[in-house]
């Protein structure tokens, strides 16, 4: 009696199949199936597990013997279904195929009850017409099982005959498959296969499993009609030593032969119903290739909208790029983005104005890390402090050993210095005070703070970078027009810092005695002054260096005050320009000892350059000792 495969569905008929291989049923015996091997997948690598694991369980005895093949070729499984499809035409039951190569020959064994037949047949010969036409409808039918229709017209490979085909959830298959399955059990006998299989395919009906609705899922599982997935192993097994009439019986209460499972009309309902179609439509479709979105606008507007609603669409991810340059000129951040807190160290951090049970222990930003590493001792050997910028302290920071920064006197180290990176950091935002003017070098306040002065040609922008640096517009003065400071400004940065805007030198709307007179108590004061800490000589981009400008540097070189030059109004220059310009002056700079390197360039009106100088002077306001 042929068995029926007319409502066999997908994971049922991949069920089905397996099973029948089990069996060893041959298509010729008027009560089996015909095997076919189906192309090499995922599902059928399964089945040939599946097979070895039911075979090594039962021993060799009878029924089953399917030797695994060597490999995965696909054309050597075809051969192979097709050289058994066709000696098992006239056979009674049982197949069993040995691959043994004889002069380009497979053996292929029929096994009986006990009887056995051995016949060679000549694998290099092309199959005939009727076994290829045979073998590709197979193929076909197997192909067609992803489709979204909830049936369609298949030709039966046995009787040649149209039949309707309705396809079972898979997604409730696999269900009742994993349901009680207890894939980490410790009874592996004779499981691999299986289990294997089970794995792999829910690893493909995951996802539908899950879209499935609950109701539906809890209508499958629940109750007496539970599938148990260890029953039907040892079902499966127990069956492949059952024989004859047995066998067929077991089929049968099973309902394996004809495709579907047995179960009570109850839970078969669901899967009639039409909404379960649409579920099932929609869980295949999921694992197809995806439909265009405007297909998926058009079916959201259907019935069962709330079956086809995909997932929520992904938020961009907002991606935010930091100018190489200081544009953040109007920021009172004055840390750097810190995206990598987890491999930074945890640091005790005193706060200021608050008591000692308030003082936290957090991650230091990768500035404080900075202030932390110029501050080692390791680190200042070999390294010029103002040569490391604080967006390098990162790769500094991964640089230096875990060891090293743990070591007792270093973590001492770190929180001394944390408490000093704070007042440093609080430097520029202080409010910025005029308290003193001077034209004669005896009206020089007494130098109690340490001291940054910025000296220039008139009108380089000396009153602006004042204002640029500390945020604080307006408290210097500034003009278009050349000569407008005539005497040495002292300013207050809090009671830590003093910033001095010196009157600029050449060019500029004075008399010349006047111009004389600032030149020199200029150089009065970068020669003579106590607590002058740097000379930031500004520089025009445009314009670059001036006679003027080299004869207050060596003045300063010959007094050893220690001078830094900037580069001022970049933005009025192409960066090509500016680089160019920085190159030659830090070439003709680099032999001079007073000099402080890097070269800065700055522009006070874009912002640009603006922290990292302010970084470099806070830096000079922490060397102090009071
Ligand atoms: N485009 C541009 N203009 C700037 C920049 N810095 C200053 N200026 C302009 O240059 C002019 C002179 O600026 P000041 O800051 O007064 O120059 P100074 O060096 O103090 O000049 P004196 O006090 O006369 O010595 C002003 O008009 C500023 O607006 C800059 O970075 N870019
Ligand atoms: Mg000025």
């Amino acid at each position: 009696m042929p068995v029926q495969r007319s409502s066999s569905s997908d994971g049922a008929y991949k069920v089905n199949r397996k099973v029948r291989v089990a069996l060893g049923n041959s298509k010729g015996s008027g009560d089996g199936v015909r095997t076919l091997r189906p192309k090499s997948s995922i599902v059928d690598k399964a089945h040939r597990k599946a097979r070895v694991a039911t075979e090594e369980s039962k021993g060799s005895s009878d029924g089953v013997r399917t030797q695994r093949p060597k490999s995965s070729n696909v054309d050597k499984a075809h051969r192979k279904s097709r050289v058994a499809t066709e000696e098992l035409k006239g056979s009674s039951y049982g197949v069993r195929t040995v691959e043994s190569k004889r002069n380009g020959s497979k053996k292929v064994s029929s096994i009986g009850n006990s009887n056995e037949a051995v016949s060679y047949v000549n694998v290099n010969e092309k199959p005939s017409r009727d076994l290829k036409s045979k073998s590709s409808r197979v193929q076909r039918d197997l192909k067609t099982k992803s489709g979204n229709e909830g049936f369609e017209a298949v030709i039966d490979g046995n009787s040649g005959q149209k039949r309707k085909r309705i396809y079972a959830d898979p997604g409730m298959v696999d269900d009742r498959m994993f349901h009680g399955f207890d894939r980490n059990s410790s009874s592996k006998s004779n499981n691999n296969g299986v289990r294997l299989y089970l794995d792999k395919v829910k690893k493909v009906t995951r996802g539908k499993v899950r879209e499935l609705k609950d109701s539906s899922r809890n209508t499958l599982l629940t109750g007496s009609n539970k599938f148990n997935g260890s029953e039907f192993l040892d079902k499966k097994i127990r069956r492949g030593n059952t024989e004859g009439a047995d066998k067929q019986k077991h089929v049968q209460e099973n309902g394996l032969g004809n495709g579907t499972w047995k179960t009570s009309d109850k839970r078969k309902t669901p899967l009639a119903t039409k909404k379960d179609l649409n579920q099932r439509n929609y869980a295949v479709g999921s694992v197809e290739k995806p439909r265009k979105k405007k297909d998926q606008g058009k079916k959201s507007l259907g019935a069962d909208s709330d079956l086809t609603e995909g997932p929520p669409p992904k938020k961009k991810k907002r991606v935010i790029r930091i100018d190489p340059h200081d544009v953040s000129n109007k920021r009172l951040d004055d840390g750097i983005a810190n995206n990598e807190v987890d491999s930074l160290p945890k640091v005790f951090f005193l706060q200021f104005l608050a008591p000692p049970w308030r003082w936290k222990t957090r991650s230091a930003s990768s500035r404080e890390c900075f202030y932390m590493i110029i501050k080692m001792p390791h680190i200042l050997s070999n390294k010029n402090d103002n040569l490391i910028q604080p967006r390098q302290s990162n790769e500094i920071w991964r640089s230096i050993s875990i060891p090293e920064i743990n070591k007792k006197h270093d973590d001492l180290l770190l929180f001394l210095l944390t408490g000093v990176r704070l007042i440093i950091l609080q430097v520029f935002r202080n409010k910025l005070e005029f308290f003193a003017a001077a034209k004669i070098s005896s009206s020089f306040p007494s130098p109690d703070l340490p001291e940054i002065a910025f000296a220039g040609r008139s009108n380089v922008g000396k009153s602006s970078l004042l204002n640029a640096l500390t945020r604080q517009w307006g408290v210097v003065r500034t003009s278009d027009k050349p000569g407008l400071t005539q005497t040495i400004n002292f300013f207050k940065l809090g009671a830590k810092l003093s910033l001095v805007d010196l009157p600029g030198y050449g060019f500029a709307y004075a008399k010349e005695e006047v111009k004389e007179a600032w030149e020199e108590l200029v150089k009065e004061y970068v020669t003579t002054r106590v607590g002058l800490k740097r000379v930031c000589v500004l520089v025009d981009t445009k314009w670059g260096m001036k006679p003027r400008d080299l004869e207050l540097i060596d003045l300063m070189e010959r007094f050893q005050t220690k001078y830094q030059i900037v580069l001022t109004k970049t933005d009025l220059v192409f960066p090509i320009d500016v680089a160019r310009r920085a190159m030659q002056i830090e070439e003709n700079f680099k032999a001079k000892k007073s000099a402080v390197q890097p070269l800065m360039m700055v522009s006070s009106k874009t912002g640009a350059g603006i922290r990292s100088l302010r970084t470099v002077l806070a830096n000079v306001a922490r060397l102090v000792r009071h």
